[in-house]
């Protein structure tokens, strides 16, 4: 039976539907007329699933037979989002599903409502794993994705009165059909306990002897690339107790005993940290990631040795990219399994070690650098702590040698900071285990290289690379916005874009094309249409389409500076107050944001835009022109909600904080106008788009650095600004806040005597253009010019061109193309 007529990999549309009845029949005992819409559902999931395995399987078997190089995407987080309508895409079967699923009476937009998004991830870093795992598999590359199977991911937000509500995430209540349990697949990680040596045949080796050991055990899902046959593997680990039941305790009647060892060991996988930026510093905290670098580099080895018997080459085979700090243990570990279990001498465990890693960083914000006091790190992992301590020995006797007596640069590169508390330095430790570090925009790499470490780049600058992060258009054109998808494929003639993003450029000569403008402005005004629908559902607040959406959705955070765009609608407000008939261009603000739940300022500022909405949406005085709302619960699903709609994408970072951003790169592509600083991406951006079509404003990161270094007193900038000074006092007035003049005492005082990210330095730059924002809103010909030419030029940014660039400087690897 030839696969295509095979009822379980067919993609016809009556093979579609008869895959579907059989699955709700066989997997879910239903019947077309009882299903429920979650039946439905996982009756749907299942019938993409068969068909995925079945290029799973085949890849599996040509990268096995090929012996091909593999990358290990090693990540705390991946936010991979609904997977229903982007397995249909990449399968090419929407359209035919959409089909076939009326006329079994299905409400297809139903069923895609019904899917719980897997939110194992926090923001920007997590996103990025996800959007990378898509165009490794849609550029064929062999690749395996390693993380954490939480069970709760990222809190769901609700807003009450005002405030962030946390709400824990049950995500996998209804089950997950996309997941492979493989209960065969566990591997044993230890904690705590202590080491002892012993001889072995004339060798004096280690052993640890833990007092905690848990079990790792795979859950796979397939992911699979587009208008490809290649299927890659995304393995997540969840941790259990090797003997989930203790039959002695329970039979003495301890039935907490009994269970204290499962109770203890599934907590390491139970709940992802909420925390966007700051470090936490919890125990909790590095046994997750030690637990997911242990099973991770296990697994390596088991597939190493079993398709070469011996770990000579390990670094040949597998290249390991370590997604920020978070899994930087992994170059201890891999250390400790090569010595320790496989026998091996330091010198060619450490070749193959310091092969096989490559390091990203996403952050340059102090709090968000992680270290490890040597007191918990010792007491939880007292093997590895050895290790690091003989990996840094060594590597100081280098740095010794290549800087003669400069002891405080000893003392600064060491991986063990000997001030406050003596602390591990996770950076450090991933850049002196690995062969290249990067950047995620070429403003960060640069600033990585200057800054954080800029000692080893001065010992090591050939290690030193730039890749600028890139977003798949996959889910962020085609699944988010089919009617752009659509009228891109015809003006390109074909759907070649979707894979090769530069091929956009086509689209240039019809920015002054009257009946393109037409479609373009029709296919805008369709998703804000459809964005205001949703908002009235789920927020209960109108918005009219016709006004112009000015659109900030991220992480909260006061480096992002929200509470910038916050003072500007304030001005908006107090102006339309003061002049009932001046010329504002109507405008709609969309905020959406979770903030991490221990960050009170960040929370504050989600209370100021939500209080701020509520006094003006209703002003019957300026709500025809102004109105704030707050998008609850801002995750993937939600935010495909929001690419398409918005007019302008708000990118206001303090230059020189936001690494690289990712959601600037999704708006532009969606045809958003940006106003933004000269921060991250944003300067690509605009280098790619031209800088006549982006709103820049705002001080320079090195200006603000010498702002700063002059001795920066946010209060006087007050003194000869009116209306910043008067926005400020609105707010601490208590007009926002039923009258009550401390609710935003601590925000408002912030802003005049510290300001650390320079919000009022940027206030008065960044009103003026947002004025040059509302003259050009008002020439719909010459907007629909800029944001056609938007899209034209944002090739550059999809993450395919981030994945050659990886696959081109640091990994070395080559498509291997898998045959159906
Ligand atoms: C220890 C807690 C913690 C958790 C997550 C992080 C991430 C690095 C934060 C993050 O998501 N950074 C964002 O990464 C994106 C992808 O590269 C960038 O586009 C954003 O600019 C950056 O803020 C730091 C610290």
């Amino acid at each position: 039976v030839g696969e295509s007529d095979h009822i379980r990999t067919g993609l016809s549309k009556e093979q579609l539907k008869q895959a579907y009845i059989d699955n709700l029949f066989y997997l879910l005992g239903r019947f077309l007329e009882v299903a429920t819409p979650h039946d439905s559902y996982m009756a749907a999931a299942y019938t993409v699933r068969d068909r995925m395995l079945d290029r799973w399987i085949k890849t599996a078997r040509t990268y096995k037979a090929s012996q091909a190089r593999t990358v290990c995407y090693l990540s705390a987080e991946f936010l991979l989002g609904p997977h229903l309508a982007k397995n249909l895409i990449n399968l090419g079967i929407m359209e035919v599903s959409r089909e076939a699923g009326a006329e079994l009476g299905l409400d297809f937009e139903a069923i895609l409502e019904q899917e719980e998004e897997p939110g194992l991830g926090n923001g920007g870093l997590g996103r990025l794993a996800a959007c990378y795992l898509d165009s490794l598999a849609t550029l064929q590359i062999p690749a395996i994705g390693y993380g954490i199977r939480y069970e709760f991911g990222i809190f769901d937000q609700l807003i009450e009165d005002g405030w962030q509500v946390e709400k824990s995430d049950v995500w996998l209540r209804d089950g997950n059909p996309w997941e492979l349990p493989r209960p065969k697949l566990r591997f044993p990680v230890r904690f705590g306990g202590h080491t002892e040596t012993f001889q072995d045949d004339g060798r004096v080796r280690v052993r640890w002897i833990p007092d905690l050991v848990v079990e790792g055990r795979a859950y796979d899902t397939p992911i699979l690339g587009y208008g490809v046959s290649n299927a890659n593997l995304l393995r997540l680990w969840s941790a259990h107790a090797p003997e989930s039941f203790d039959f002695q305790a329970f039979n003495t009647g301890d039935y907490y005993g009994a269970v204290h060892a499962k109770v203890e060991a599934e907590t390491i996988s139970k709940v992802l940290y909420p925390n966007d930026e700051p470090q936490a510093g919890k125990e909790l905290r590095l046994k997750q990631q030690y637990f997911f670098a242990s099973c991770s580099l296990q697994d390596m080895i088991r597939l190493q040795l079993g398709a070469a018997g011996t770990l000579e080459g390990f670094h040949e085979k597998f290249v390991v990219q370590l997604n920020d700090t978070h899994p930087a243990i992994a170059v201890a570990e891999l250390m400790r399994l090569l010595i320790d279990e496989h026998r091996m001498d330091w010198e060619p465990a450490w070749e193959i070690t310091r092969r096989t890693f490559a390091f990203t960083n996403h952050t340059l914000l102090p709090e968000a650098l992680e270290t490890w006091t040597v007191a918990l790190f010792g007491r939880l992992l007292p093997r590895l702590l050895e290790i690091v301590y003989e990996i840094n020995r060594r590597f100081l006797d280098k740095v010794r040698m290549h800087f003669l007596g400069d002891e405080a640069r000893i003392a600064r590169m060491s991986l063990i900071d000997e001030g406050h508390g003596r602390r591990i330095r996770m950076a450090h430790l991933a850049t002196v285990g690995s062969f290249a570090i990067n950047g995620v925009a070429e403003m960060h790499s640069e600033l990585v290289k200057s800054t954080i470490l800029k000692d080893f780049h001065d010992l090591w600058p050939e290690r030193f690379h730039n890749v600028t992060n890139g977003v798949t258009p996959r889910r962020f054109i085609i699944v988010s916005n089919p009617r752009l998808a659509r009228l891109l494929t015809e003006c390109c003639g074909d759907d070649g874009w979707v894979r090769d993003m530069d091929r956009l450029r086509s689209l240039e000569p019809l920015a002054d094309d009257v009946g393109f403008h037409e479609d373009w402005r029709r296919m805008k005004t369709a998703a804000k249409r459809d964005l205001a629908d949703w908002l009235r559902r789920r927020v209960g607040v109108n918005v009219d389409p016709e006004t112009l959406f000015d659109v900030q959705v991220k992480r909260i955070h006061e480096y992002k500076r929200q509470h910038l765009n916050v003072l500007h609608i304030i001005t908006l407000y107090e102006r339309l107050k003061a002049e009932p008939n001046r010329d504002v261009a109507p405008r709609t603000f969309v905020f959406g944001g979770k903030a991490a739940p221990g960050y009170l300022m960040a929370k504050l500022i989600i209370k100021l835009i939500n209080s701020v909405a509520e006094v003006i949406n209703q002003d019957p005085q300026v709500n025809d022109r102004l109105r704030v709302v707050f998008m609850p619960d801002f995750n993937v699903k939600n935010a495909q909600h929001l690419y398409p709609a918005a007019d302008l994408s708000e990118q206001i970072s303090m230059a020189g904080k936001e690494a690289s951003g990712t959601g600037n790169m999704k708006f532009a592509m969606n045809g958003a106008l940006t106003i933004g600083t000269l921060d991250g991406a944003n300067v690509e951006i605009r280098e790619e788009v031209g800088d006549e079509n982006f709103f820049l404003f705002g001080h320079t990161a090195e200006q603000l650095q010498r702002l700063q270094a002059e001795g920066y007193r946010p209060w006087e900038i007050c003194n000869d600004r009116f209306e910043l000074r008067s926005a400020l006092d609105l707010i601490a007035s208590g007009l926002f806040s039923h009258g009550d003049k401390e609710l935003f005492r601590p925000l408002v005082e912030n802003l005049l005597y510290q300001d650390p990210f320079m919000v009022l330095a940027d206030y008065e730059l960044y009103l003026d253009r947002q004025t040059e924002v509302s003259h050009a809103w008002r020439d719909p010909k010459h907007w629909n010019r800029m944001s056609i030419l938007n899209v034209a030029r944002m090739g550059k940014f999809s993450s395919d061109r981030s994945i050659r660039d990886y696959c081109e400087r640091i990994w070395r690897v080559r498509p291997v193309p898998a045959e159906l």
